[in-house]
């Protein structure tokens, strides 16, 4: 079953050359106990590694099975290890931190069999050595002579065809050695034993065959073998081991060493604490700047208003009546200039196209946009007998930001708190806006038809609160030349009860929120505009809009609209026909920008349409919020990249330091890679075996990391709230959590990279000789 041909192995150490086997020809039978016997330095151990793939013959060849060797290549002799050869070594190697089952099942481990069968066969081999009493001790809790039995099981659970032992019982004293003997006998009457010893009593007592060693050669054989028996069906299998395997085994490892590892993770966890800290505070001061900011430019949108306007030229945004070349002029002059030319006087005229690019904004700058129309509804309220309108003078009605994709809920959402009902989910459903005290003036309440003269009013009495629409044909009759309300009495519940109108009640209740302070909406009555758009859609046919159309005079009052044109305050034709809601065009757009980066995009995006346009044609908007300037988020950022760079320092540190670790580990590990080496394990898996080690110290420091750096913004924000009175700043964003788990995890794994590839290249010779 085994042969050696001329197998020749010499060593060579600087300028000497040791020959250690020198021609060795042996053909073994396929169960037999064999000894080897000869003095020291005449090749015994060489031959038993050369047969047993842990040192490659220089020439000859060995055949396994009628299989030369001659063309194995490292995973060839792997298998071939796992397969078909075992070990039993005069120092045991039992890997210290495994349980017994663990290291009988070790080889099977990296042959891939399954749980419940490794574990069945482990238990049998170890009843077999007469050690089932102990099988949960740790190697270190045996006496010689035990260890030697688990190393026997460990041979016998794999079931292999050849069983190399190397002076078994070396270290044992006569008794136990005779006891071991036998159990080696025992398991010869059915495998290929070959033990090296220096021990001829004990070889001729309990060996088939005794074979002399001298000078790398055989000089005697008690039983020699002429021909080979060939077993055609050899054939082996390949092994793996599994990362779940690596893992297990490096995690009982690192068990061992609790202290340290956690010593270790503990300290390669400052630099992602650090990094930690610091995001998650830039984290929190970026979001409360883009909440500050986004609540001034609540208070201060950009606004375009339709017709003649006066104002500053400074807060138009647009710069084309600028006389200036420009601020901090180089040149050593005076410049002299008009100060009443600074006010721009301009008629805005907007147009359907103006409308469409407005629409056309990109919503992700704008967080929400509103439309004022100077359009009187008629609204009526009603206490069941009597009905009147409810006046427009007394309580601001005002149409609410919307996104510009049509998101009501939200903006509104963004800003202000629903205290009772729900948001509107129909143009029908109106809001009450409430100021920071949750009150409402009292000619407001009582223009609304609530009870102004109660101290407070419950949220349940006010939502559902109707009122009712009433398009202009039935709400204006004619009467000659003039228009009037379409009733008998001041008492308007006819025209309330009427079958076509539209109602409309209070779906909800809001209030500002508490970072944005005072808001864009006043206390009063909020409409969606798509509400004001129906009512536009209605009234532009109505008979009075037609009428007021010809009319030279208010077809309501009956006077004749006034000559001078340049009182802002003096009634016009289209300023009637406005409140009529004769216009689908607003009086007011208002946009506001989500923080300053929006506001300079949406400025740029409406300078676009002045573009090429005669200045009459030109549009030009307010900018109030010009007075305010932005913090800039570029600063925040500086500094965050500044502070991470120091932290990341700690991460180099610590990436040093698991490398050092990784190599301490590898040195402590040096005989657990050649039991592993020899029981077939692969380059890989050992590379693998010390990745699992680094893999397991970096999660753990990572998720330690993330852990306290956790805990430690709980004290960080009381401090930063009793220095500044800001709440809840530093805030970790779980994305960052999450970056900052995998850098902590490669970067360990980087620094344990070279010392396990190190461990991979060990001689697995000479990693089973160290101490
Ligand atoms: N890795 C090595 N490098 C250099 N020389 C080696 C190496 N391994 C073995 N040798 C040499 O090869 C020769 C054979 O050594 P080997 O260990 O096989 O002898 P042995 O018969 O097993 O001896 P012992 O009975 O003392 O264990 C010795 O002279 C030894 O010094």
């Amino acid at each position: 079953m085994l042969q050696l041909k001329n197998i020749k192995k010499s060593y060579t150490t600087g300028e000497f050359t040791q020959v250690a086997l020198d021609g060795i020809n042996i053909n073994f039978r396929e169960s037999e106990f064999v000894a080897i016997l000869g003095q020291s330095g005449s090749g015994k151990t060489t031959c038993l590694n050369v047969i047993g793939g842990l040192d490659q013959y220089d020439s000859g060849d060995l055949i396994i099975n009628g299989k030369s060797t001659k063309d194995f290549e490292d995973s060839d002799w792997d298998a071939y290890r796992n397969n078909s050869v075992v070990f039993i070594f005069q120092s045991y190697n039992l890997i210290s931190h495994l349980s017994l089952v663990d290291n009988v099942e070790m080889g099977m481990t990296l042959s891939g069999v399954s749980s419940a069968e490794k574990h069945s066969k482990a238990i049998n081999a170890l009843e077999r050595v007469g050690l089932e009493q102990h099988i949960h001790k740790k190697p270190s809790q045996l006496s010689g002579g035990q260890m030697q039995r688990v190393a026997i099981a460990r041979a016998l659970a794999n079931d292999p065809d050849i069983i190399l032992a190397d002076e078994p019982t070396g270290a044992l004293d006569s008794q136990t050695s005779e006891q071991i003997m036998e159990l080696i006998k025992e398991i010869a009457a059915e495998k290929l034993v070959i033990m090296v010893t220096h021990n001829p009593e004990l070889a001729e007592v309990y060996a088939d065959r005794v074979i002399h060693f001298k000078d790398g050669r055989v000089v005697e054989d008690s039983m020699p073998l002429a021909n080979q028996r060939v077993n055609e069906n050899y054939e082996i299998k390949k092994t793996s081991m599994s990362f779940a395997t690596a893992l297990k085994l490096s995690g009982k490892n690192i068990a061992t060493k609790k202290w340290r590892t956690a010593l270790t993770a503990v300290a390669s966890s400052i630099g992602i604490v650090g990094i930690a800290l610091i995001l998650s505070l830039s984290n929190g001061f970026d979001k409360k700047i883009s909440s500050y900011e986004s609540g001034s430019l609540l208070n201060f949108p950009l606004t375009v208003t339709q017709g003649i306007s006066t104002s500053m030229s400074n807060m138009t945004g647009t710069d084309f009546f600028k006389e200036a070349e420009g601020a901090y002029p180089e040149e050593s002059k005076v410049f002299s200039h008009d100060a009443a030319k600074e006010v721009v006087v301009h008629n805005n005229i907007f147009t359907d196209e103006f409308m469409n690019y407005i629409k056309k904004l990109d919503s992700k700058v704008l967080d929400g946009i509103s439309y004022s129309r100077n359009v009187n509804m008629n609204i009526l309220k009603s206490d069941g007998k009597t009905a009147s309108a409810v006046n427009t003078g007394s309580v601001n009605i005002t149409s609410f930001p919307t996104k510009i994709d049509g998101d009501s809920e939200s903006y509104l959402s963004n800003y202000y708190e629903l205290l009772a009902g729900d948001y509107p989910k129909s143009e029908n459903e109106l809001l009450l806006v409430v100021d920071k005290f949750n009150q409402l003036d009292v000619s407001a309440m009582e223009a609304l038809g609530l009870d102004y003269k109660a101290k407070e009013i419950n949220f349940e009495d006010i939502i559902g609160k109707e009122y009712k629409l009433i398009l202009n044909d039935n709400y204006y009759k004619q009467k000659g030349e003039t228009f009037s309300i379409n009733s008998d009495s001041a008492n308007l519940i006819d025209l309330y009860n009427e079958k076509d109108t539209i109602n409309l009640k209070i779906s909800g209740i809001i209030r500002a929120n508490e970072d944005v302070g005072s808001a864009a909406l006043p206390a009063g009555l909020a409409y969606s505009d798509t509400l004001a758009e129906f009512f536009i859609d209605n009234a532009k046919d109505s008979n009075i809009v037609k009428a007021q159309e010809k009319a030279d005079y208010n077809v309501l009052t009956g006077e004749v609209f006034s000559e001078v044109s340049d009182n802002p305050y003096a009634v016009t034709r289209e300023k009637v026909l406005m409140s009529l809601g004769a216009s689908v065009l607003p009086n007011t757009i208002s946009l506001y920008p989500s923080d300053f980066t929006g506001k300079d995009i949406i400025t740029k995006y409406l300078d676009g349409w002045n573009k090429n346009l005669n200045d009459d044609e030109k549009i030009i908007y307010t900018d109030m919020s010009s007075l305010i300037t932005g913090l800039s988020g570029g600063i925040m950022d500086g500094i965050t990249l500044v502070l991470i760079a120091f932290a990341a320092i700690s991460l180099v540190v610590s990436l040093i330091m698991i490398g050092i670790i990784t190599y301490i580990s590898v040195m402590e590990r040096t005989k657990e890679i050649g039991v592993l080496r020899a029981l077939g394990a692969r380059k890989k898996d050992v590379t693998r075996v010390f990745n699992a080690e680094t893999v397991i110290i970096g999660t753990c420091s990572g998720l330690l990391g993330i852990l306290l750096a956790f805990i430690l913004t709980i004290p960080i924000n009381i401090v930063l709230e009793h220095l500044t009175g800001l709440t809840g700043v530093a805030e970790l964003n779980p994305l960052h959590a999450v970056l900052l788990l995998t850098i902590s995890l490669s970067l360990t794994v980087l620094g344990g990279f070279i010392p396990a590839k190190m461990a991979s290249k060990m001689n697995p010779v000479e990693a089973l000789r160290a101490d």
